[in-house]
């Protein structure tokens, strides 16, 4: 069941710029995007900065209206029938300070759940499960401002499930955290898919995106590029294979002797601590790899594995210069 739907959705921010004889300048933040998303899925947005993924965070979120095209959430329009959608939906910013920092968490979710109006029986259940969920039953009674980020963090996921929504909206939500924070995060959001919720997320972080997303869309300047799972993302790039090669002794004429050999589609390299670290994009690793042994025999090689496609590489192709 879809219950995310964004059809042909554009818009455009108009800004002044100067003071003096000021003009208007139009940005097309988004150009026309379209997807779905079904029950129970975590979908990731990702792109560089500016190619319009919080643009689409916030008129899911009501928080923005579309120049044209439509968002809906659960057959109801998000603008136009903002009433009907927000009962259903919640929303993160990473790095929002909308709590409150002189009270504790606990009267942090009861100030929340008095806005939705939750009554209190539903209410002091739902904020017990809540700091159990994210880790915070042991801090709850203790004011905010001495709360580390992450754990300000794991208040505002709880934040925003104060209202028991069926789609989650989080634009960032790891962003400043550290790696054990990340990753305790990530496991809550995965919990949440697990139990029917529906995630849409931001991230820079690949490896984030590669972990908990069942399907990414790439977004540049406002347009999609690519969206399916991160497996179909990898078959489609193409079916060449990466070697890592880390080396010393590797002069500019070895490296242009490996991107002659037949089967090389790409060398690229760097030099940290006087080792030649060599990445080789090709078509049929085995062989390279007996062909590299026999030409470069006098060479030390300090480490050589082939490894998949990583997000990364499907970004830096995708969104970069075309490369990996
Ligand atoms: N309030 C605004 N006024 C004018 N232009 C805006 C406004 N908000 C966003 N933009 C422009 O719209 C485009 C898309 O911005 P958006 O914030 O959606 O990108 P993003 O993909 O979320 O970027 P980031 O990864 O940096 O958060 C950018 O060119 C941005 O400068």
């Amino acid at each position: 069941m879809e219950v995310i739907n964004i059809e042909g959705l554009k818009r455009s921010y108009n800004t002044k710029t100067g003071v003096l004889n000021s003009k208007t300048k139009t940005t097309e933040a988004l150009k026309g995007v379209s997807f779905n998303i079904k029950k129970g899925e975590i979908f990731g947005l990702l792109g560089p900065n500016g190619a319009g993924k919080t643009t689409i965070i916030k008129i899911l979120a009501t928080l923005l209206a579309p120049t044209s095209g439509t968002a809906k959430i659960l057959g109801f329009d998000t603008y136009g029938q903002e009433k009907k959608v927000r009962p259903n939906i919640n929303f993160i910013f990473g790095g929002e300070r909308n709590l409150y920092w002189r009270l504790s968490a606990r009267d942090n979710l009861l100030y929340f759940a008095d806005l939705y109006k939750i009554d209190k029986e539903t209410r002091e259940k739902r904020i017990d499960y809540l700091l159990d969920l994210v880790g915070l039953t042991g801090r709850a009674d203790e004011k905010v401002e001495t709360y580390s980020k992450g754990m300000k963090q794991k208040l505002q996921i709880a934040r925003g499930l104060i209202n028991n929504p069926e789609i989650l909206l989080l634009d960032e939500p790891t962003i400043g955290l550290d790696p054990v924070s990340s990753r305790e995060l990530r496991n809550i959001v995965r919990t949440l898919a697990g139990k029917g919720h529906t995630i849409l997320l931001t991230t820079h972080y690949m490896y984030e995106a590669e972990e908990l997303c069942d399907r990414i869309a790439f977004i540049k300047n406002g347009e999609i590029v690519a969206l399916n799972t991160v497996s179909e993302l990898k078959k489609q790039l193409n079916q060449n294979s990466i070697i890592e090669v880390k080396v010393s002794d590797f002069s500019d004429d070895d490296i242009s002797k490996l991107k002659s050999m037949k089967g090389v589609v790409e060398v690229s390299s760097y030099l940290k601590d006087d080792i030649n670290n060599i990445k080789i994009v090709c078509e049929t690793p085995l062989e390279i790899i007996k062909l590299m042994l026999e030409k470069f025999a006098d060479k030390k090689i300090i480490n050589l594995q082939i490894r998949e496609f990583s997000l990364e590489d499907i970004y830096i192709n995708l969104i970069g210069d075309g490369h990996v």
